[in-house]
């Protein structure tokens, strides 16, 4: 068995005292797994990110990244985040500042951060856009930097909340191509959009009510209607057309 990025262990959290979010939370992710991550909104996903980023505290629980302990506040350049809003990430005067910050931060050289910005800016189509303050691009360019600046840090895990959100569909495709290539990364995918994670994972975690209610095969998971239905999903569009071919074979 591969060795885990991501060791999740009785995790639990909560904002305001009382109001669990989630509760005794267990999740290993696995060297070159992708993991889509569904629930309904609310569910805690993002809060699940923040708190495998060090971002928040946990209120009790360990989580284990790469062998090693999360502690809040440190940076762990094997972890890269999108944001579910990207204009939280993006801070710098210009993308080419942005996607130089992480591997700056690593210690590299001057010259292996810009080898390492040129790489990821023509893998994510951004290489036009360096000079560009990132508060004047469009959402989908913001996300394709975004994309961009973990990719410069070469993380080995990849937590990404909503990716697809608000792309077109040629940024869409070129989104899903793009992580279809990294076979060299583990990801966790949040999203909504069931259809992605069909193409892009090979299993789905289900989180709702502060803790896993699913986890396996992605074609497995999403078909089942009623465990969809009772946290609020739906059965993806292209799973309900292979459903129906099943039932009108077999009459
Ligand atoms: N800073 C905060 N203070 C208090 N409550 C918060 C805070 N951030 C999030 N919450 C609450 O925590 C719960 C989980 O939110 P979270 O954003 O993690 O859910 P999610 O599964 O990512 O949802 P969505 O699918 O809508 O993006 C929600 O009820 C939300 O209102």
């Amino acid at each position: 068995m591969t060795s885990a990025v991501l060791e999740v262990k009785d995790l639990s959290f909560c904002y305001e005292e009382g109001r669990p979010i989630l509760q005794d939370l267990h999740l290993t992710i696995r060297e070159g797994e992708r993991v889509g991550l569904i629930g309904p909104n609310g569910a805690g996903k993002t809060t699940l990110f923040l708190l495998a980023g060090g971002i928040l505290k946990a209120v009790s629980g360990q989580i284990r990244l790469c062998n090693q302990p999360v502690v809040p506040g440190i940076f762990r350049p094997e972890l890269g985040m999108v944001f579910q809003n990207v204009n939280d990430q993006l801070f710098c005067p210009s993308v080419r500042e942005d996607l130089a910050f992480g591997p700056t931060n690593m210690g590299l050289s001057p010259q292996e951060v810009e080898r390492r910005v040129r790489s990821a800016s023509i893998e994510t189509g951004v290489e036009k856009l360096l000079e560009r303050p990132p508060h004047q691009l469009s959402g989908g360019e913001k996300r394709m930097v975004a994309m961009a600046g973990i990719l410069a840090m070469g993380s080995r895990l990849l937590l990404l909340d909503e990716p697809s959100a608000n792309l077109d569909m040629r940024y869409r495709r070129r989104l899903i191509n793009l992580l279809q290539k990294r076979q060299d990364c583990s990801m966790l995918i949040a999203s909504h959009d069931l259809e992605v994670l069909l193409e892009l994972c090979d299993r789905v975690i289900l989180l709702a009510e502060g803790t896993i209610q699913a986890d396996g095969l992605p074609k497995k998971i999403m078909a089942h209607t009623d465990l969809m239905h009772q946290y609020g999903l739906e059965v993806p569009h292209s799973l309900r057309r292979s459903l129906r071919k099943f039932y009108i074979r077999r009459g």
